[in-house]
C-alpha cells in the first residue's frame, strides 16, 4: 500500500500563462530517454525534467519523504503519482520563471491516470515520444550503465522489477496516447545519432 501523501497547494497560473509546448518522453528503463533529452536540449533549448532525477534529488535532500521514496524506487515500483506531479509542477514553475520555451517531461507518465491527472491539472501535452527498445537491449544498457551510474536501481534484480513495472503499468500509456493521435513511436535500438535524426524530424515541426 503506497504511503499517503499530502498534496501541496501549488499555484500554476504562470505555467498556464506561458502556454509552452509539453512533450512527454516515454520508454523502458535504459531506452535512452535521458540521452536523447540531452541532445534535444542542446538543439532546441527546451527545459528537461526527468521525474526519476527529481525523485533522486528528493531522496538526496534527506527529507522524510525522500526516505519513503528510496524504498519504493529500490523495489522498482512506482512512487505515489501525487508526489511526482507536485515535484514536476514546482520544477516547471522554476523553469517558466526563467523563460522556458517548452518542456521535455522525461520518464513520464508511467501510468495512464498519471498522464490524465497531469493534463487535467496543468495542460495537455503536445506530443508523446515513445522510445521502443527490446527488453534484452534495455537490460544490457542498464547493466553497462550500472558500472558508472551509482544508481540504487541499476542492478540486475531491480532492473527486472522495473521492466515488469514498465510492461504492466506504462505500456498502456503508449496505447492511450496513440488513440489520442499524439504518439510518435521511435525505434531506439540503433545508435544515438541515428535515433536523434528521427527525433528531429518530429520536433522540427513544433519548434521552428
Ligand atoms: N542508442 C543507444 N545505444 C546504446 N546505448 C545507449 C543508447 N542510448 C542510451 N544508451 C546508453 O544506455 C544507458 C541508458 O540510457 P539513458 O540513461 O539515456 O536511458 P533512460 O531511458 O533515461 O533510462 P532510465 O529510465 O533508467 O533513467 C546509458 O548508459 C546510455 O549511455
Ligand atoms: N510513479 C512514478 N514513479 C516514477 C516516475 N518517474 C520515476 N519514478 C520512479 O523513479 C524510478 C527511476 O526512474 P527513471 O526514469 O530514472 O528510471 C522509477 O523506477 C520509479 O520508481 C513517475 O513519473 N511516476
Ligand atoms: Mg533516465
Amino acid at each position: 500500500m503506497a504511503p499517503t501523501v499530502e498534496r501541496k497547494q501549488i499555484d500554476i497560473t504562470p505555467l498556464k500563462k506561458a502556454n509552452v509546448p509539453i512533450i512527454f518522453i516515454v520508454g523502458g528503463p535504459g531506452s535512452g530517454k535521458g540521452t536523447q533529452c540531452e541532445r534535444i536540449v542542446k538543439k532546441y533549448g527546451l527545459s528537461h525534467l526527468s521525474s526519476g532525477d527529481l525523485l533522486r534529488d528528493e531522496v538526496k535532500s534527506g527529507s522524510a519523504r525522500g526516505g519513503q521514496l528510496t524504498k519504493i524506487m529500490e523495489a522498482g515500483e512506482l512512487v505515489p503519482l501525487e508526489v511526482v506531479l507536485d515535484l514536476i509542477k514546482e520544477a516547471m514553475l522554476k523553469e517558466v520563471a526563467k523563460g522556458s520555451k517548452g518542456f521535455l517531461i522525461d520518464g513520464y507518465p508511467r501510468e495512464v491516470k498519471q498522464g490524465d491527472q497531469f493534463e487535467a491539472e496543468i495542460m495537455p501535452s503536445r506530443l508523446v515520444l515513445y522510445f521502443e527498445v527490446a527488453e534484452e537491449t534495455l537490460v544490457k544498457r542498464c547493466l553497462k550503465r550500472a558500472e558508472t551510474s551509482g544508481r540504487v536501481d541499476d542492478n540486475a534484480e531491480t532492473i527486472k522489477k522495473r521492466l515488469k513495472t514498465f510492461m504492466q503499468s506504462t505500456t498502456p500509456v503508449v496505447d492511450h496516447y496513440a488513440k489520442k493521435g499524439k504518439l510518435v513511436k521511435i525505434d531506439a535500438e540503433g545508435g544515438v545519432d541515428e535515433i536523434f535524426g528521427v527525433v528531429q524530424q518530429h520536433l522540427d515541426k513544433i519548434f521552428k
